[in-house]
């Protein structure tokens, strides 16, 4: 069970994931996902589920129906318009809800009124507070929303903000539905509105701000500074058109922000595992970028960056990644990357090196870091074997290897043994097989190779081969790895690489 908010310092979230985070096209969910989301949701926890627009078709009334089944204690919300009948549909719609709210609203700007209504400032005030009286049939808890009120003239907005407080109104909505407002206009809005409105202390004034020009986080920040005690997000900021404020913005900047003194229920340790359900579910990826939930948002990947982590990951980061539910941030090796970060991820790879060692292979790391941009730990794994295999006691000298259509592959080798060379020829049913026999040749143990995988570590022709090798040896299993961009190299270098590992 949540805490009770105490308004004065805390905001409610409420969530529209399922409503206007739903409205984007391709991101519609059936019921049992929808179910999934808010009872995820509701564990993250949010004070406010905005479930749907239950007029809109009976699987979206299906859904609330199902919704208000499976939360315990979040409140269910119900979108409407201000017409009679969308109230009663969605009054149904929450007929299983144990707490619940209506959501009624009509458009309140000048284009709204004009373009849409056809009508008057009056007739829309008069059909404001008449849905709110209708809605008050139902439940008490009703919301009401000014649609366009970023671009609504501020006395006006007063007027129906006031009337509908007085048609009994337990929270308004103060949307800037087209994402048009600066910070500070949208701040002053919601202050004139404390400011100017009677009754306005005995409720709650809600932020719904859209992303049109980047400025729904900001927008909604600002409407908390200046009095706004209710959020409307949704997960990843999605949402018609560029989308909503993003929950996971809004709660982080409030935690890291502690001069502004105000709380939320929020358990910010499920935000990344919802952000990526989300995601999932709807199709819709989460740009790199992203604040807070994008891949990048705790990637390191430029030396001095990294080198500043690694000492304090304060350096860097302003929010610590295991706050939100990530386990750790990440050292991204690239071309741009500095010794400090080779040497953690050889470390964090159990591979201890001496300074020269470093220094050797960190020459080799930027060869193939400006060829492949992105390293990783096989990568890794492999300029640091190189280096190891100038100790192996057992090394490839050479191996020739004819092969081709109509002839029998074969091959010969020479291994170089604690410094002594042996050769062998031998034929196989392919190249591999015919390599693999010779070196048996040379070396007599009872090895049976269990595991043989090659992979390409790019793509192309002109691509290095990665070889993983499993070989049972004395009923024990050894490991070899090798690259090359020959393929039967890489794996007759494998199967060394393996053999090394029980051979004296
Ligand atoms: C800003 C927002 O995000 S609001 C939420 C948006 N969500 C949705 O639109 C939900 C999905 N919508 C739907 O399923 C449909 O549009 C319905 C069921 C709501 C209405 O469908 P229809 O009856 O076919 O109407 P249609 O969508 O063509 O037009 C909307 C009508 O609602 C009216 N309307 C729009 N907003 C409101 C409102 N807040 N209060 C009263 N009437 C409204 C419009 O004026 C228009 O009426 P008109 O045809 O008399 O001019
Ligand atoms: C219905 C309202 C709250 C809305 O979605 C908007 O104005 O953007």
């Amino acid at each position: 069970m949540a805490k009770q908010l105490n308004e004065k310092n805390s905001v409610f979230i409420f969530d529209t994931t399922l409503r206007d985070g739903e409205q984007v096209p391709g991101c519609q969910l059936n019921t049992i996902e929808k179910i999934q989301v808010a009872q995820s949701l509701e564990s993250l926890g949010v004070d406010i589920i905005e479930a749907g627009f239950p007029i809109s078709s009976p699987g979206d009334f299906n859904s609330v129906i199902e919704i208000s089944k499976s939360v315990t204690w979040t409140i269910i919300c119900a979108l409407t318009r201000a017409i009679e009948k969308d109230i009663d549909i969605a009054a149904e719609s929450l007929q299983y809800a144990k707490r619940k709210r209506i959501h009624t609203g009509i458009g309140t700007s000048p284009y709204h009124i004009k373009y849409k209504f056809n009508s008057t400032q009056d007739e829309i005030l008069e059909r404001a507070v008449a849905s709110v009286k209708y809605a008050k049939k139902y439940v008490e808890d009703i919301e009401f929303y000014c649609e366009d009120a970023g671009r609504t003239d501020n006395v006006y907005l007063a007027r129906i903000v006031e009337a509908v407080i007085k048609a009994g109104a337990k929270v308004v909505n103060i949307p800037d539905t087209t994402g048009y407002c600066l910070p500070e206009e949208y701040g002053a809005k919601i202050k004139f509105l404390m400011d100017n409105v009677k009754g306005i202390q005995n409720v709650i004034l809600s932020t719904h701000c859209h992303n049109d020009l980047g400025m729904a986080t900001a927008n909604t920040i600002s409407g908390i500074i200046n009095g706004a005690r209710q959020v409307e997000v949704t997960i990843n900021g999605i949402g018609e058109r560029a989308g909503n404020t993003s929950l996971e913005e809004v709660v982080m900047i409030i935690k890291s922000h502690k001069e502004l003194n105000i709380g939320t229920n929020i358990n910010t340790k499920h935000i990344y595992p919802i952000s990526r359900m989300i995601s999932s579910l709807m199709n819709m990826p989460v740009q790199p970028n992203k604040a807070i939930v994008g891949r990048n948002a705790f990637a390191h990947s430029s030396g001095i960056h990294q080198d500043g982590i690694l000492k304090n990951r304060e350096n860097y980061e302003i929010i610590d990644p295991k706050d939100i539910g990530i386990d750790n941030n990440i050292i991204a090796l690239t071309a741009r990357s500095g010794r400090a970060a080779l040497k953690y991820r050889l470390n964090i790879l159990g591979i201890e090196l001496s300074q020269k060692k470093l220094d050797d292979i960190y020459e080799e790391f930027l060869k193939l870091a400006d060829y492949k941009k992105n390293i990783n730990d096989d990568d890794i794994l492999m300029l640091a074997g190189k280096d190891r295999t100038e100790s192996n006691r057992i090394r490839l000298e050479y191996l020739q290897v004819t092969s081709g259509v109509g002839i029998l592959p074969v091959a010969s080798i020479c291994l170089n043994i604690a410094g002594e060379k042996f050769e062998a020829a031998a034929s196989g049913n392919g190249p591999v097989d015919a390599a693999i026999r010779a070196v048996k040749q040379i070396i007599h143990r009872q090895m049976v190779i269990q595991e043989f995988l090659i992979q390409a570590i790019n793509k192309g022709s002109n691509d290095v081969g990665k070889v993983h090798m499993q070989v049972k040896y004395n009923d024990v299993n050894y490991y070899g790895f090798a690259a090359n961009t020959d393929i039967v190299a890489a794996s007759v270098e494998a199967f060394i690489d393996a053999i090394n590992k029980f051979v004296e």
